[in-house]
């Protein structure tokens, strides 16, 4: 049996994975808070674990994997969007309306995340149905002296729990001293966190020992789990950024509520997706959703591809360059698969590069080594790639290249007679940044694509040319995209006000 092994979190090492029952391996993933749109960078775990969930059914077992993924739908940014729909003069009950936006984004989660191939988990529990396992953890926390309540709330008890920092590597006293801590009257410490809170008039709650209120965030995901799998399970993951406070958290309630379990053996954590170098995230704004860029045309696929080309455990930027080419790689093994049916077994150099700490970038590596389709294809599928029910794609826009090719034939002809070779150079430099090779021999001018920019991109460089005088490459640019709109059939007409809108765009 093929021996995965994975970095542990707790640990801090690459271990060898031993599922607690072969015949049911669990798997836990923090899911999404469904107040809005999935972001990309929110897209990320789906697909790491989604990846991982695949390998534990091949080495265990199709039927032999349990994978639990939760909504949190109990959430301040949830009822602020019902609150105001309410006051926008929307009917029914604030509780109607917080159940028909939770709704709505689960709905786009789920065709968000179908998109990139992503497989819906077995269990997909949402907070609000276990909210009285929420309290009967609580409970037994309060029972055992790990938690307290005061003043409507219930409080964690962080100093009860000696192993408090261990999975994030914080010590208690470092955190005090760095005061990122809320300190408030009703706490006998500030470093003890939330498990209920009171809830406003006119905000959902629920009846409590404590009072109406609700659940704190980390005792959801402590709750659903011990409901689901029990004190013990295999894998529980999510992005780095939940490792403190909310996993630490969630190792405290949950082995405080169950002590002679062990929660989680092996926590996994995925790196972040990065803009410019910060964390992709709703609150700084700068992020784009993962139905901007399939609304944009790109397949989630391609989106999938381009994830699985850096290990999880490395931050990385989504750019339109890996996107073009993980396109192109994409394409070239959609046709050579084509109507093949996928081997019985997949390359044994994928598996042993995935069962690597999910290597997924050395499995992208091992599939181009693959020259039978059938094996390419079944490879392919376990990293979720190549999939049959993936889609038809547009077909790759046909390029003619025969329009580039005169232009630059004529422009050394001229040359010829000038000896002012500066226009051709222009013209070769500008085609080689668009995307096409240029080989020019006496026998004639060949070229060749590699990848074609927009015309929106090119035109966007000869104004940029202009403004910085450059007409010799200025006017390359121009005729590139004087080419490209041709092959495109794009009307006189089209042409024109095509350039006037990019024109205002650019000069915006
Ligand atoms: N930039 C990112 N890159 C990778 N994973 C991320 C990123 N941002 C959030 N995640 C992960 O997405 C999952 C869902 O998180 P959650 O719903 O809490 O995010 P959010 O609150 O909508 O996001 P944000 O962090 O932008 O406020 C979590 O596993 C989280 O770790
Ligand atoms: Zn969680």
């Amino acid at each position: 049996m093929t021996q995965i092994r994975l970095r542990n979190t707790m640990s801090r090492q690459v271990q060898d994975f031993a599922p607690i029952d072969p015949k049911n391996v669990r798997i836990y993933l923090c899911g999404p808070t469904v107040y809005d749109r999935a972001h990309l960078g929110n897209a990320r775990p789906v697909v790491v674990f989604d990846v991982l969930q695949r390998l534990l059914r091949h080495v265990y077992g199709e039927s032999h994997v349990t994978y639990v993924r939760n909504f949190t739908d109990v959430d301040d940014k949830i009822n602020a969007t019902a609150v105001k729909r309410r006051e926008e003069g929307a009917e029914g009950t604030l509780e109607d309306l917080i159940r028909a936006r939770t709704e709505e984004t689960i709905a786009w989660y789920h065709a968000d995340m179908d998109a990139l191939g992503a497989a819906r988990p077995d269990h997909e529990p949402r907070a609000t149905d276990y909210i009285n396992a929420m309290i009967a953890m609580i409970e037994r926390l309060i029972e055992g002296g790990h938690a307290y309540a005061a003043e409507g709330h219930a409080l964690f008890r962080v100093r009860s729990y000696k192993d408090y920092g261990r999975l994030s590597g914080r010590s208690v006293d470092d955190m005090i001293a760095g005061a990122r801590v809320e300190v408030a009257p009703y706490k006998e410490d500030p470093m003890d966190f939330v498990l209920w809170k009171p809830s406003d008039d006119g905000l959902p709650g629920w009846d409590s020992p404590w009072g109406r209120g609700r659940p704190g965030w980390h005792i959801e995901c402590s709750a659903m789990s011990y409901e689901l799998f029990g004190d013990s399970f295999d894998i529980h993951g999510g992005g780095i950024d939940l490792q403190f406070p909310h996993h630490e958290n969630e190792v405290a309630q949950s082995c405080c509520a169950h002590p002679h379990g062990e929660f989680a053996r092996f926590w996994l954590h995925n790196e972040m997706l990065q803009v410019e170098g910060k964390k992709m995230s709703k609150s700084l704004g700068n992020f784009f959703t993962v139905r901007d860029l399939l609304d944009e045309g790109i397949p989630g696929e391609v989106i999938r591809f381009v994830f699985l080309q850096t290990h999880y455990s490395k931050p990385m930027d989504w750019t339109a360059e890996k996107a073009r080419q993980a396109e192109a790689t994409l394409r070239k093994w959609r046709a050579a698969v084509a109507g093949i049916e996928p081997a019985p077994a997949a390359a044994p150099s994928v598996i042993a590069a995935l069962a690597d700490d999910l290597n997924t970038a050395g499995a992208i590596a091992a599939l181009h080594a693959l020259s039978d389709p059938a094996e390419l294809k079944a490879s392919a599928q376990m990293l979720g790639l190549l999939l049959e029910d993936m889609g038809e794609w547009a077909e790759a826009p046909a390029v003619d290249l025969s329009a580039y090719a005169e232009h630059l034939a004529d422009l050394r002809a001229r040359a010829m007679e000038t000896k002012d070779f500066a226009p051709v150079d222009a013209m070769k430099q500008a085609l080689a940044a668009a995307g096409v090779e240029v080989r020019m021999s006496k026998a004639g001018v060949e070229l060749s694509l590699k990848r074609l920019d927009s015309v929106k991109t090119i035109l966007a460089r000869e104004l940029n040319a202009r403004v910085r005088e450059d007409f010799h490459e200025a006017e390359a640019w121009g005729a590139i995209a004087r080419a490209m709109l041709a092959g495109e059939q794009a009307s006189q007409e089209n042409q024109t006000e095509m350039l006037t809108k990019i024109q205002q765009d650019f000069l915006q």
